[in-house]
């Protein structure tokens, strides 16, 4: 039927009048204590934005459904998004932070040579709050060290890619998850990587070694190198180590991560450019019509039925607009959201009774270990001055010189940093590690835990069976518990790998929705961390004193050797450790309900269907190493299992 010209203008009228009233109604129908401010971004908005196609200024430009929607573009993020999305599949990225394809700082962080102020602290790249005081460092509250960009911790860390021993991901499987111990894991590390070997220069001169079958792949979508430069120091310095006893390995990353290795760096070989979840992983996902990215926009909770299934979640972008929307996922809702995935899961219900009462959430699974068993690695330092230097050193290197060496060779300093490191088991450096080992089980640990353990006893379960585990890995000579990075200089940066410290990352029950989550790191809370801590700088000290380091006349700074009785180093430590190196982890623990877990061995959330977690804070006992690449590994295995249920639930899509 033709409508006439006048009966055309009254119908669109019409039809504009009920859009804007239906899209009024549904606004005020969201509670506003469920938005977020507007935005808690720090710094002004900078960003690039790629022009590619799959990159989405806004949600006008998405589906209202995908087959899986991704929370979190970061590190695990993008990497099970890019798998997920090979066949035809659509996914959709969430991602609160933005895409910086072209910042030269995040493809060479070592180009200003100065980290303190560079990239890890750039405020438009990382989440810009601290954490709560931390009563075992006298009341200090730690900066948080989280990404918040495209890419997540890939695009911000250290670019030092080591594995954890076999017996870290063996744990992992006593904790009742079967396929994720060692020989589980080492597939997914070969898959995700390339790997080439250090050349006849770090080879001859300061013996790199490496065994390409044991541990690596070789068309993996990150790649694993080191550029043909080392600091002389560093020779010196694993000598010294020799002196006491520590032994050379010849592989790190093929499951015998203990003593002195030599470590990749996720570091394209041509170029030296920063290899991370942005290059391997997004942007060839870029180019299919079926993967869709959102970046500066934040998920605030999941979507769930009336019998708690994940149908989809709801987002608000993150700069100046409240508008919140949904969007539904088909098959399933992953979480990747590092840091805030616990966060995630208590706001939309999912969590401990308790916290979820205290804000005033219906609890609609409750699920005692959601945002507990926090672990991440505490560090303490001890600062020399080595009077006797080598040149070049890493606090003598002359910038304009190094950069022209770069351009001239793509070697020197600003090729890359650090390459070696060491890994210490604690009979191999504790006097007393026989008295520590025989305490490691003992009831007293329990009062150290966060007081809302207290509420359930699968949280204590849990954790007792984490301490049988620890007591076997402090007695075995093929698992660490400190590590220290050979870096050539003399700070002296001592890594505590196993906590047996515990923290909690909770909503902030004033205000779930808008205000930053409440991050208690735990840290030293257990005097037995600090006991190790202070057992590492004794030992330390011992390596300053080493016939080889002697060649470098080293003087102690920091804490200086009138420190010396163990009051006076629990003193410095307490007074100088940090809480994190950006390893946050364990709280969304993969192990069984009986004994605290969030999620079942194939990552999905107890108690709801279609929802799964695949980052960082999957990780039941945190392994002795930093984590990238372990949070590739674990998120190429996710993504097999996630593929392969659903394609039994939904017949061949692929
Ligand atoms: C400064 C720093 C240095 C490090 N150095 C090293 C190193 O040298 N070697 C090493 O092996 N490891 C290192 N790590 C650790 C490693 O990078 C991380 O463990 C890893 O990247 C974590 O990956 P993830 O996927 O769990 O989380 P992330 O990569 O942090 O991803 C989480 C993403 O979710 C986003 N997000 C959060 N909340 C929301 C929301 N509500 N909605 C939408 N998106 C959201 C965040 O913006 C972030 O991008 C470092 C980490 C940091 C922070």
């Amino acid at each position: 039927m033709a409508l006439s010209r006048r009966n055309k203008v009254r119908f669109s009228r019409l039809a504009v009048f009920l859009v804007i009233i239906f899209v009024f109604i549904y606004f005020i129908s969201i509670p506003k204590s469920r938005q977020a401010p507007a935005s808690q971004a720090s710094t002004k908005d900078d960003r690039k934005i790629s022009k590619r196609d799959g990159v989405k200024d806004d949600v006008s430009g998405i589906r209202d459904i995908y087959d899986y929607i991704v929370v979190g573009g970061g590190q695990s993020g993008l990497t099970v998004a890019n798998r997920l999305s090979e066949g035809k599949d659509t996914v959709l990225v969430v991602e609160y932070g933005y895409l910086y394809h072209d910042d030269p700082l995040i493809a060479r962080p070592w180009q200003p040579f100065d980290l303190s102020n560079g990239l890890f602290h750039d405020p438009k790249l990382m989440f810009n709050f601290s954490s709560t005081p931390q009563a075992g460092l006298n009341g200090r509250t730690q900066h948080i060290s989280a990404a918040s960009t495209v890419g997540g911790g890939s695009t911000v860390n250290g670019m030092f890619l080591n594995r954890g021993a076999a017996e870290d991901y063996d744990a992992w499987e006593k904790l009742g998850n079967p396929g994720w111990g060692w020989k589980g894991m080492l597939p997914y590390f070969k898959k995700s990587s390339t790997f080439t070997p250090p050349g006849k220069m770090l080879q001859e001169e300061y013996g790199a070694t490496y065994d390409l079958d044991a541990a690596y792949g070789t068309d993996g979508p990150i790649h694993m190198s080191n550029p043909e430069w080392a600091w002389p120091g560093q020779k010196v310095q694993m000598a010294g180590w020799r002196e006491l006893g520590v032994q050379n390995t010849t592989e790190g990353a093929g499951g015998d991560a203990v003593g002195i290795f030599w470590v990749p760096r996720a570091q394209h070989p041509i170029d030296q450019t920063r290899s991370y979840a942005v290059t391997g992983y997004l942007n060839p996902a870029l180019e299919r019509d079926n993967f869709d990215l959102l970046p500066g926009h934040r998920v605030n909770e999941i979507i769930l039925s009336k019998d708690n299934e994940a149908e989809g979640v709801m987002i608000q972008r993150r700069d100046g607009n409240n508008t919140i929307s949904p969007v539904r996922a088909r098959k399933e809702v992953i979480l990747a959201a590092g840091l805030h995935t616990p966060v995630i899961m208590q706001r939309s219900g999912i969590g401990p009774r308790r916290v979820l009462e205290s804000a005033r959430i219906d609890v609609r699974v409750e699920l005692p270990g959601v945002g507990m068993n926090l672990q991440d690695h505490p560090a303490a330092g001890l600062n020399y001055v080595f009077t006797t230097d080598f040149f070049i050193n890493p606090g003598s290197i002359n910038g304009v010189q190094a950069a022209d060496e770069f351009k001239r060779t793509r070697s020197g300093p600003h090729a890359g940093g650090h390459n070696a490191a060491m890994f210490l088991p604690a009979t191999s450096f504790l006097n007393n590690s026989v008295e520590i080992i025989q305490s490691i089980t003992k009831d007293e640990r329990l009062q150290n835990l966060p007081h809302m353990y207290a509420a359930n006893p699968t949280l204590y379960a849990g954790y007792q069976k984490q301490l049988s585990i620890l007591a076997q890995a402090y007695g075995s000579n093929k698992s660490s518990v400190i590590g220290t990075p050979i870096a050539g200089d003399g700070y002296s940066l001592l890594i505590l790998q196993k906590p047996v410290s515990r923290g909690t990352i909770t909503l902030d029950p004033s205000n779930p929705f808008g205000a930053n989550a409440l991050v208690d790191y735990g840290t030293l809370k257990d005097p037995l961390d600090l006991q190790v801590l202070i057992g590492m700088i004794e030992f330390t000290r011992k390596w300053y004193k080493s016939d080889a380091m002697k060649r470098v006349t080293p003087v102690e700074r920091s804490p200086g050797l009138a420190v010396s009785s163990y009051q006076d180093l629990e003193k410095y430590v307490r007074g100088q450790a940090e809480s994190t190196i950006g390893h946050q982890s364990g709280t969304t623990a993969m192990m069984p309900l009986e004994l605290g877990g969030v999620v079942d061995p194939g990552l999905l959330v107890y108690g709801v269907k279609r929802l799964s977690v695949v980052d960082a804070s999957m990780i039941p006992l945190v392994p002795s190493t930093n984590l990238c690449s372990t949070v590739y590994a674990v998120a190429e295995k996710a993504a097999d299992l996630i593929k392969r249920r659903n394609r039994k639930l939904w017949g061949m899509s692929y």
